[in-house]
């Protein structure tokens, strides 16, 4: 009898609450599909979280709120309700919520999810001085050629042999490679490659999966889905590798240390020219990043000291931001041209009108193949590698009508906002011309005013303000390139047997465009192509590494 009267109290509360919340406007939300005690909305949600968000959007407006066990969460899905969050409101919105697998697997010394304050701003600073900004990023242009050829002599080795390439897997070593090179140096040219990238696929993994534990309170320590299990797992393993490699890197400087002392003052002029010491072997050390962040852990010197585990940190931070987000837009920017082979077409007339078929294209073409650029612009828009911004409220707020709670959890819902009519014509569409314009000078076609750094809030996929992604200038310098190298040189054709997935292409040859779960958005199926050198391309015969 008792529980019955409990389920009949329940089921009225449950009817009765957004009534009465309607009538007295007591906490003013915004409007939320109904919960249940607990647990909230998660019962409600599919494995893909975007999607079923976009689901109570398209029910119940573009601001929804939503509880997870105990964390009111608010999503949001409009370019208007974007500025508003992430630029009139930004000061409540500008750090990101670290999970319990994120402060696990980054030492809690994470700086994408550290909070906005003296340790973030310090280490910004340095990255875009020393990685990241327009200066370094160009420094390492070299190092992009080298890794891309590289790619492309795979893929003509590949094709010689009459073999098929995973790009699904061939893409992250690719980008790994180049990011970790400009971390760890280039006399680090993929020692410890494999082991990184496997590692870091387990924490984009783990990263994206949503975990009990961190929405309902009296689940903290009950490792229900066995996602602890995995994230100690994946820590020991990389925490076994990070040591090894700032273990080493220790001991060569011990030993460049050793060598500086043991010259006299006019030996160190002649072997330092501009900050890179020559040992007399022909082998010259230039300061990486790594280098840099281990002068602060020895000298102490700046405001902000760092330990070994702050570095750790920032290496992991950096791996995984880097890796998967540059790869998969190149995978889904590839699929994307295999299933509409007009815009192929089209992209590679500007390659051959603009660069010929004589030389490969090179990063300083791209401002002059706007076409190529709108095709990433596309790929970003339809395939955000983070389909969710995700951010955390840092006080109560008032945001239009509604109360935003202290802790809320704030989602900017991309991969909506891209499939939204009143944004965009046709959104369902491939159509990289949308981002084209008319030019004056002499006709053609000319980058249109929607960019991707988030400056006019309809298309975010880099996020936007002060907690914007830092790799934006190295991945819009590194994507077009890349692309465009790839598809001046092959013909990129899908067999049937997709490594035996009988579901990733139909009998038409057309690929799947089906996502999986998880933090990057990536494709559900593997993509395979066996690549043929464009007819009488001698370009492929010239690539070297
Ligand atoms: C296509 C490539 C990439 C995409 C689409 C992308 C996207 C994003 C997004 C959406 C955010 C969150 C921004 C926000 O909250 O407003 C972010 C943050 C971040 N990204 Fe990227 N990213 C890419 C490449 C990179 C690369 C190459 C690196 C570094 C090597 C990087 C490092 C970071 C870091 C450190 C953060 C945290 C920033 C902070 O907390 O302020 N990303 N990225």
């Amino acid at each position: 009898m008792i529980v019955e009267y409990l389920a009949l109290f329940v089921v009225i509360f449950l009817i009765v609450r957004p009534i009465l919340n309607k009538i007295f406007r007591t906490n003013k939300l915004p409007p939320s599909p109904i919960g249940l005690p607990i647990i909230g909305h998660f019962h409600l949600l599919g494995p893909i979280i975007h999607r079923s968000f976009k689901q109570f959007t398209d029910r119940y407006g573009p601001i929804i709120s939503l509880r997870l066990g105990s964390i009111p969460c608010i999503v949001i899905s409009s370019p208007e309700l974007a500025r508003d969050f992430l630029k009139t409101n930004e000061q409540y919105f500008c750090e990101h919520n670290a999970s319990i697998a994120v402060n696990r697997l980054t030492y809690a010394s994470s700086v994408a999810f550290a909070p906005y304050g003296p340790y973030f701003k310090f280490i910004k600073k340095l990255t875009i001085n020393e990685l990241l900004g327009t200066r370094p990023v160009n420094s390492f242009a070299a190092l992009r050629t080298k890794e891309r050829n590289r790619f492309l002599q795979l893929l003509r080795e590949k094709s010689q042999r009459g073999e098929t390439v995973n790009l699904t897997d061939e893409l992250p070593k690719l980008s790994n490679n180049i990011v970790s090179q400009m971390i760890l140096g280039t006399s680090n040219d993929g020692d410890y490659a494999d082991e990184a990238r496997i590692v870091i696929k387990e924490v984009t993994k783990v990263f994206g999966e949503f975990n009990l534990s961190d929405f309902v309170w009296f689940l903290k320590n009950v490792d229900l889905q066995g996602i602890g299990k995995r994230i100690e797992a994946t820590f020991k393993k990389y925490d076994t590798l990070l040591e090894k490699i700032i273990s080493e890197r220790e001991e060569l400087r011990r030993k460049r240390k050793k060598m500086v002392s043991s010259l006299d003052n006019n030996d160190i002029d002649q072997n330092y020219e501009n900050g890179v010491l020559n040992n007399n072997n022909n082998n010259v050390e230039v300061k990486d990043f790594l280098d840099i962040l281990l002068d602060n852990l020895e000298d102490h010197k700046e405001d902000i000291k760092l330990s070994r585990v702050h570095i750790k940190a920032i290496i992991v931070d950096y791996f995984t931001a880097g890796t998967d987000t540059t790869a998969i837009t190149t995978e889904w920017a590839l699929a994307e041209l295999i299933n509409n082979p007009k815009v192929l077409g089209k992209a590679r007339q500007e390659i051959d009108r603009v660069v010929g078929k004589t030389r490969l294209v090179s990063e300083s073409d791209s401002p002059n193949l706007p076409y190529i650029q709108a095709i990433i612009k596309e790929t970003l828009r339809l395939h955000p590698p983070l389909p969710l911004l995700e951010r955390k409220c840092v006080k109560q707020c008032q945001i239009g009508e509604y109360i935003i709670p202290e802790n809320a959890m704030l989602f900017v819902n991309n991969w909506a906002m891209a499939r939204d009519p009143k944004t965009w014509e046709s959104p369902m569409d491939f159509r990289p011309e949308r981002f084209l314009v008319e030019s004056n000078e002499g006709g053609g076609l000319k980058m249109g005013p929607i960019d991707v750094k988030g400056n006019n809030f309809q298309l975010l996929p880099f996020g936007a303000g002060r907690r914007m992604c830092p790799g934006v200038n190295l991945a819009t310098q590194m994507l077009p390139a890349l692309l465009a190298n790839i598809i001046q040189c092959f013909d990129l054709t899908v067999p049937d047997s997709q490594g035996g997935d009988p579901r990733a292409v139909n009998d038409l040859g057309v690929l799947n465009m089906e996502e999986a779960p998880g933090f990057t958005g990536p494709r559900l199926h593997e993509l395979i192509c066996l690549p043929v050198p464009r007819l009488g391309s001698p370009l492929i015969s010239t690539i070297e590494a």
